[in-house]
């Protein structure tokens, strides 16, 4: 049963990868119990990162490598391969890549082989991170049963968590994590794991969620759940992605900058707002972040 932090990447006021900031991040969220790091996901804006700047996360948390999954998806797999060829060099737990996006009606050959190719170069497990709401595809257990391929893991980043408990059911020996904060709960109980965008901001409501699980206390555990489904609703009103920058300083109370266009990062007034909501609830829950 395992927490992943979908670690966002904290950026230079001039856009630059603030590799202090990332280092600082990441070592308070292990300090706190989180389990993996998952590099360069959504919430890293990995799709927004550079063939290079993907590198250089890895090798700002070089030293706790075997605590991270990097994740190497791009529209150009001559460098998904240089990524992954760059990756044999760090002990990486694990190695992910999102499918294919952007382009329409693309055959599911396809999509396969841009998987296979990828796990005939890798010297570590590779996972896939199947997130069909942002790609446009959905690279489901049936579709890699059907082509025979079986990967390592799977994020699996699905409001049906039928669709994640489908690989478990599929392939035994897979590792499944479901990737939405809403579901962390149920994923902590029937999978692997969650890898969750809000434990950035709130990792010790996760690892207590996860502590409640274990001692059997269920009702605890939803307490922690009611509170991270209302933190994530509040972050979406402003646009998650950049609020979570604000709300991870205000819980951490380190700056991890703010995000890169196009994710834009919140208004004054935003900020205000939001800090003041979300105060309210902590404050109302009696949890620590
Ligand atoms: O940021 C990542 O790489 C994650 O796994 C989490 C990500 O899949 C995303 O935060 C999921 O959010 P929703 O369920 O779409 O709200």
């Amino acid at each position: 049963m395992e927490v992943v932090v979908p670690i966002l990447t904290p950026f230079n006021p001039d856009g630059t990868i603030n590799r202090e900031a990332l280092k600082t991040h990441a070592t308070n969220l292990l300090e706190k119990g989180i389990d993996l790091i998952f590099l360069n996901g959504t919430t890293g804006l990995g799709p927004a990162l550079s063939k290079e700047e993907k590198k250089e996360t890895l090798r700002t948390l070089s030293d706790v490598a075997d605590r991270v999954i990097f994740q190497v998806g791009e529209l150009n797999l001559n460098n998904v391969l240089e990524l992954v060829k760059f990756s044999s060099d760090y002990g990486v737990r694990a190695i992910a890549s999102y499918s294919p996006y952007y382009f329409p009606r693309l055959p599911e050959k396809w999509l396969i082989k841009y998987f296979q190719t990828i796990a005939s170069h890798s010297s570590h497990p590779v996972y896939l991170y199947n997130y069909p709401l942002a790609t446009g595809y959905d690279i489901s257990a049936e579709l890699l049963s059907k082509f025979g391929l079986e990967l390592a893991g799977v994020k699996d980043t699905n409001q049906d968590l039928a669709h994640s408990m489908k690989f478990k059911t599929t392939f035994p020996k897979m590792k499944v994590y479901n990737g939405s904060d809403t579901l962390a709960f149920y994923s902590l109980l029937s999978l692997d794991g969650t890898v969750a965008s809000m434990s950035n901001c709130l990792p010790t409501v996760f690892v207590e969620m996860k502590r409640a699980i274990s001692q059997g206390d269920v009702k605890k555990a939803l307490v922690h759940q009611r509170l991270i489904t209302s933190i994530v609703e509040l972050a979406r009103k402003y646009g998650q992605l950049g609020a979570l920058y604000v709300l991870t300083e205000m819980t951490q109370g380190y700056s991890v900058g703010r995000p890169r266009p196009p994710i834009f990062p919140l208004e004054e007034g935003e900020e205000r707002e939001l800090k003041k909501e979300v105060e309210n609830f902590i404050k109302g829950l009696g949890v620590k972040a």
